[in-house]
């Protein structure tokens, strides 16, 4: 997608060869910063710290990892703690996993020599899938809007809800949850976007408005509670969420708060849709239940960065001096509140059966 005019994917190889860019979204919404990653540890970090972050970018982050890792050493015991130390970076999106599984079967039968170049060309090959996956979401969640918009008056826009940022930075391009957004934005049906701030790193305050803002896409910032009350009011004509970990029965891991949303779109009969890739689906998994839960740290909801007027960031304390806090990053909407799965092979119910019904093969 652009910024300022110029295309931009989240990641990618550097001229060198060798190091990989990202845009640091630590830095957003108030300077767009790319940063270079040289080492795994540069990797490690880069997700850990949320540099990179949401599913698909991780995965993407971690496969440059493993490259960043054979540059030093393409031992298969190098290959395997690297794989090990980027897999606990982050335990809920599974796409991580997904993406090292891949690394790994692209180098393994290789001499030590060619796995170099294997591992560069697959995490390169990565990337790409993503973009096109994201791009036929898109096009399978068009239809959704459009029918929406076929009922309305010509010129009132569909107006669609979405929690944290399941954009194209959290992807490599497109995003999932905007893709159809972004295409029915491009096509001239009218959409307004109601972004949930995201409480407690305010990924939709601060990214997923920044994105929508450089595309031109009318939206409005709400706190985490408002969604229900707009709802109730007939404010929501459909609610379009990411996800970090899909199960095989449809329960859906996302952000902390997707779960209220999806409460709230039940009781006021308001479609509530999750666009995912095939990479966030975790077949192994029956019940969303036993999906891990990443902790993140207390300060994240204890203090918040800003900026002040003279432009300097800084991060100020928000809460009680010596309260404890908690911080869960992820809950989970069991399939039962899910309208639809919205997948690069299409849209389908949020069960066995709908999932299986795409992905035959995984039966
Ligand atoms: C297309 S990204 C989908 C999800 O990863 C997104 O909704 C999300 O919850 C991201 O969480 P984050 O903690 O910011 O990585």
């Amino acid at each position: 997608m652009k910024i300022n005019g110029r295309h931009y994917r989240t990641i990618w190889r550097a001229e060198d060869g060798e190091s990989v860019e990202i845009i640091d979204q630590t830095r957003l919404p108030h300077e767009f910063e790319t940063a270079t990653l040289r080492t795994l540890e540069d990797a490690g970090r880069a997700i850990l710290t949320m540099q990179v972050r949401g599913a698909p970018l991780i995965g993407a982050t971690a496969a440059y990892g493993v490259c960043l890792a054979l540059q030093e050493d393409a031992s298969d015991e190098a290959v395997d703690a690297a794989i090990a130390y980027l897999a606990k970076q982050r335990p809920t999106a599974v796409n991580l996993r997904w993406a090292l599984d891949q690394m790994r079967k692209a180098i393994q039968n290789l001499p030590r020599e060619e796995r170099l170049a294997a591992a560069y060309k697959r995490a390169a090959e990565i990337c790409d899938e993503d973009v096109e996956t994201c791009r036929l979401i898109g096009t399978h969640g068009l239809k959704i809007i459009e029918e929406i918009a076929s009922r309305k008056a010509p010129g009132e826009p569909v107006n669609i809800l979405t929690h944290c940022n399941a954009g194209w930075i959290a992807c490599v391009d497109w995003g999932t949850a905007t893709a159809p957004i972004y295409m029915a934005h491009d096509k001239g049906i009218p959409v307004h976007v109601w972004v949930d701030e995201t409480r407690p790193r305010n990924q939709g305050a601060a990214l997923t408005a920044f994105e929508l803002g450089a595309h031109g896409v009318p939206h409005t910032i709400i706190v985490d509670n408002a969604g229900g009350h707009l709802m109730q009011h007939g404010k929501v004509d459909v609610c379009i969420v990411g996800t970090d970990r899909v199960t095989a029965n449809g329960d859906v891991a996302n952000k902390i708060g997707t779960y209220l949303k999806a409460l709230a779109a039940k009781d006021n009969n308001v479609p509530f849709y999750v666009a995912l890739p095939h990479t966030t689906i975790d077949w192994t998994l029956n019940d969303g239940r036993i999906i891990p839960i990443e902790e993140r740290p207390v300060d994240e909801v204890l203090k918040m960065p800003g900026r002040l007027a003279d432009g300097t960031v800084v991060t100020v304390e928000i809460a009680a001096p010596g309260s404890p806090a908690g911080n869960p990053a992820f809950d989970v909407t069991p399939a039962r509140l899910v309208t639809g799965l919205i997948t690069e092979r299409g849209i389908c119910e949020a069960t066995s059966d709908g999932l299986a019904s795409l992905y035959s093969e995984k039966k």
